[in-house]
C-alpha cells in the first residue's frame, strides 16, 4: 500500500523538556490514522512538526513523498490542516472566509457544497465571529477541505460539536476516506476512535506506548472496552478509580 506518511525518529524538546522521543510511524493511502495521548502528551506538538511549521531537532518526516521543509509550496496545495485557532479577518462572513481560501489553491472542492455537507449552508453571509463554538469548528473542517487535499490533519475534530453534528462529521469524513482521502487526527473520544479509525498510536512520555488496530488494543490489554484499554495504556486507570 502507498506510504502518505512517514514518521521516523523524530524528537522535540522545549528547553530542556522533550516531548516527542525518536517517534517513527507509517500511514497509508485511504488510512484514518488516530494520535491519541493525554493532556500534554504531545499530540499536537508532533502535528506542528510533522507539517514543519514546528521544527523538530532530529528525525524526518515524509508527506506525499515530499519533506514539508523543502518542498512546502508543492506539498501544501495537496494536503488540509484544521487549525483549533485560526487567524482570519475579524469583520469576515462565512462565504468570504471561504472564497479566500479557495483562491489561495489551484485545485479546490466546491466549497458551497462543503458549506452543505457540514449544516453551515444556512451560515454563509454570517460573520464568522458570530458563529457557535461547534459552528467554528465545522467551518474549520471545510477550511481544511477546500484544497480537495489527499491527506488531512485534524486536531481535535469534534471537540465542542452536539451530538448530531459529531455523527454528520464522522458520516462525511467517512465519505471521504472512501473516496482515498487519508486522515491523521487527533481526538479525546473513544466513540469517536472506535468509529473513524483504522489504526492508533497511543502517546506516551514521547513515544507510542501502542500503535496498531483498535482491535489489537483492546486485545493486548486486560480490558473488552477501547477507553478502559486506552487508560491502561496511560497510565490513567488508576487515578480515575482512585476518585470514584
Ligand atoms: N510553545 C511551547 N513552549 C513550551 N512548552 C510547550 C509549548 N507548546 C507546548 N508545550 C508543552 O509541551 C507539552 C505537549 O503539548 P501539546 O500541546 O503538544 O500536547 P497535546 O497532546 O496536544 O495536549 P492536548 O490534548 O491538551 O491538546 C505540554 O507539556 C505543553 O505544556
Amino acid at each position: 500500500m502507498k506510504k502518505i506518511i512517514e514518521v521516523d525518529n523524530l524528537t522535540k524538546s522545549y528547553g530542556d523538556k522533550p516531548v516527542i522521543q525518536n517517534l517513527g510511524f507509517t500511514v497509508y493511502h485511504g488510512e484514518v490514522f488516530g494520535l491519541l495521548g493525554a493532556n500534554g502528551a504531545g499530540k499536537s506538538t508532533a502535528i506542528e512538526c510533522l507539517l514543519g511549521t514546528r521544527k523538530a531537532e532530529k528525525g524526518t518526516v515524509s508527506i506525499l513523498g515530499m519533506n514539508p521543509h523543502a518542498d512546502r509550496k508543492t506539498l501544501f496545495e495537496k494536503v488540509g490542516v484544521q487549525f483549533q485557532e485560526a487567524n482570519y479577518q475579524d469583520k469576515i462572513t462565512v462565504r468570504e472566509l471561504c472564497q479566500e481560501t479557495y483562491c489561495l489553491y489551484k485545485k479546490t472542492a466546491d466549497y458551497e457544497r462543503l458549506l452543505k455537507q457540514f449544516d453551515l449552508d444556512d451560515k454563509a453571509e454570517s460573520m464568522v465571529s458570530e458563529l457557535s463554538g461547534g459552528q467554528k469548528q465545522r467551518l474549520f473542517i471545510v477550511l481544511a477541505l477546500i484544497p480537495d487535499p489527499d491527506v488531512v490533519f485534524l486536531d481535535e475534530l469534534t471537540t465542542g460539536l452536539d451530538t448530531k453534528a459529531r455523527r454528520m462529521v464522522w458520516n462525511s469524513l467517512s465519505q471521504l476516506k472512501v473516496k482515498g482521502l487519508t486522515i491523521l487526527l487527533t481526538s479525546h473520544f473513544m466513540d469517536e476512535v472506535e468509529n473513524l479509525c483504522d489504526r492508533i498510536g497511543i502517546l506516551k512520555d514521547g513515544s507510542f506506548i501502542f500503535c496498531g488496530t483498535v482491535k489489537e488494543a483492546i486485545a493486548a490489554s486486560p480490558y473488552e472496552k477501547l477507553e478502559e484499554a486506552y487508560l491502561w495504556y496511560t497510565g490513567e486507570e488508576e487515578s480515575v478509580n482512585e476518585n470514584v
